[in-house]
């Protein structure tokens, strides 16, 4: 049996959506072709593609492996029982016009790995589709040993809150801490370990269109997030024979085969299709320095375009340390109603529209159009304090914003940690009209 990573001897390779060359075992790679007769060192090789064939090549997204044994090497899929995990079209409860909000999500009772720990929050689009996205929380307490997961039906942009994940994945290791995030491309194998024994967080399953880097317009050529803080795995292989299980989410449910080997026996890889993480302490803050507040849309980190120009199956929006110099300016989110649907999280510290009640660990939804903004307390701040410049420090929210209405489960909808009077947040905002 062969396991040899510690999360401190992990090295990565940078740049977003790069063609990148790695081997685990030198002579690995074959040169100058990608499927020779025999490949080196008694490999196999095998083409992973995340896009059609023929997608544009500026699109296009692949990557060859060469493995120990080819991935169709496994006996039957059955289904399984799928927790609390769900998927699009979800029609269990009516699409609820109130806002919500609930506090952290609690930790299950007994031990639980990241696939019996996740918890479907809501879903849009359809799954078949390949439209849409699920929102889930995890909440898990045990590594993932023999126990392997593979998402079809999404990629999975992983936003760890408490608790760091050692993402063992068919193309290397990656290891995130909150603060950080990573994206695993659908159909990629994978186990989660948990180096700080437990680990909460939030994941958008993006049904649709790859994430990408979003346009940036005027800003220019740099800013946002940068190409070179994204980071990809280095080849790293487990040589282990034995029963295993392979836990599949297909079409919303989840299916599982015994392997006799580890699924993540691949010695070495090139390609674009990854697994990668970025660190959100690198996301270039752009902001007003004049007047008004911006429109959220310019703290976007990744998007999954949709078929309508501008308009996103999903963005990963960020609100992450700035300054704030707006003159003459109310200079928390203004009040508004949305087409777009917006479920925020809290990574750490205070979010700045909400001064009590929106904590590390919980969540808000405010679906389409429903009206939300500061609460009560925040407004009476905001709107009579001396303008001085002011850091936002200490803090890290984000948002799934996704623009079809979301669709909650019934578990989400009925859950214990459901706040049952978030709109009194609003309570207390009174007329200041004098004509
Ligand atoms: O609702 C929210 O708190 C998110 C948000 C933030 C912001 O600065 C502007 C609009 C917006 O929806
Ligand atoms: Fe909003």
């Amino acid at each position: 049996m062969t396991r040899t990573h510690t999360a401190t001897d992990l090295r990565y390779l940078a740049g977003f959506g790069n063609h990148h060359v790695t081997e685990a075992i030198p002579g690995a790679l074959p040169p100058g072709r990608n499927s020779p007769q025999r490949a080196p060192l008694g490999l196999y090789a095998e083409q992973l593609s995340g896009t059609a064939f023929t997608a544009p090549r500026n699109t296009n997204r692949r990557t060859w492996v060469y493995r120990l044994v080819p991935s169709a090497a496994h006996g039957k899929f059955i289904p399984i029982a799928s927790g609390s995990v769900r998927a699009a079209p979800l029609r269990e409860v009516p699409l609820d016009p109130n806002r919500l909000r609930w506090d952290p999500m609690p930790f299950p009772p007994g031990e639980a790995d990241f696939v019996d720990g996740l918890f479907t929050i809501g879903a849009n689009g359809d799954v078949e589709a390949q439209t849409g996205v699920a929102i889930h929380q995890y909440a898990a307490s045990k590594s993932m040993v023999d126990r392997y997961f593979v998402d079809a039906d999404g990629e999975m942009l992983l936003v760890p809150e408490a608790g760091a994940l050692l993402l063992r994945t068919e193309l290397g290791i990656l290891h995130v801490k909150p603060g950080e995030i990573a994206v695993v491309p659908r159909g990629i194998r994978w186990r989660v370990e948990l180096p700080d024994g437990r680990a909460r967080g939030y994941v958008l399953e993006n049904y649709g269109a790859m994430l990408t880097l979003p346009e940036l317009g005027p800003i220019g050529a740099n800013g946002l997030a940068n190409h070179r803080d994204f980071l990809a795995p280095e080849a790293a292989f487990e040589d282990v024979t034995g029963a295993v299980e392979v836990v599949q989410k297909y079409g919303g449910t989840l299916w599982s085969a015994e392997y006799d080997h580890s699924p993540l026996d691949v010695v070495a890889w090139h390609g674009n299709y990854t697994p990668y993480k970025y660190d959100l302490a690198n996301f270039m803050v752009v902001g007003t320095v004049s007047f008004d507040h911006p429109d959220p849309s310019i703290y976007t980190v990744l998007t999954s375009p949709s078929e309508v120009p501008g308009t996103a199956n999903a963005d990963f929006v960020i609100f992450a340390p700035r300054w704030l110099v707006g003159e003459n300016t109310f200079r928390p989110p203004w009040y508004h109603r949305n087409i777009m649907t917006e479920y925020m999280g809290l990574v750490h510290g205070v979010y700045d529209a909400k001064a009590e009640g929106f904590l590390p660990g919980g969540a808000s939804l405010h679906n389409s159009f429903t009206s939300h903004g500061p609460d009560e307390a925040t407004y009476r701040q905001a709107s009579t304090r001396a303008l001085v410049p002011q850091k936002i420090d200490d803090t890290l929210a984000f948002m799934f914003e996704t623009r079809l209405p979301l669709r909650l489960t019934s578990a989400a909808a009925s859950a214990a940690h459901l706040q049952p009077n978030y709109d009194a947040v609003w309570h207390g905002i009174t007329k200041n009209f004098s004509s």
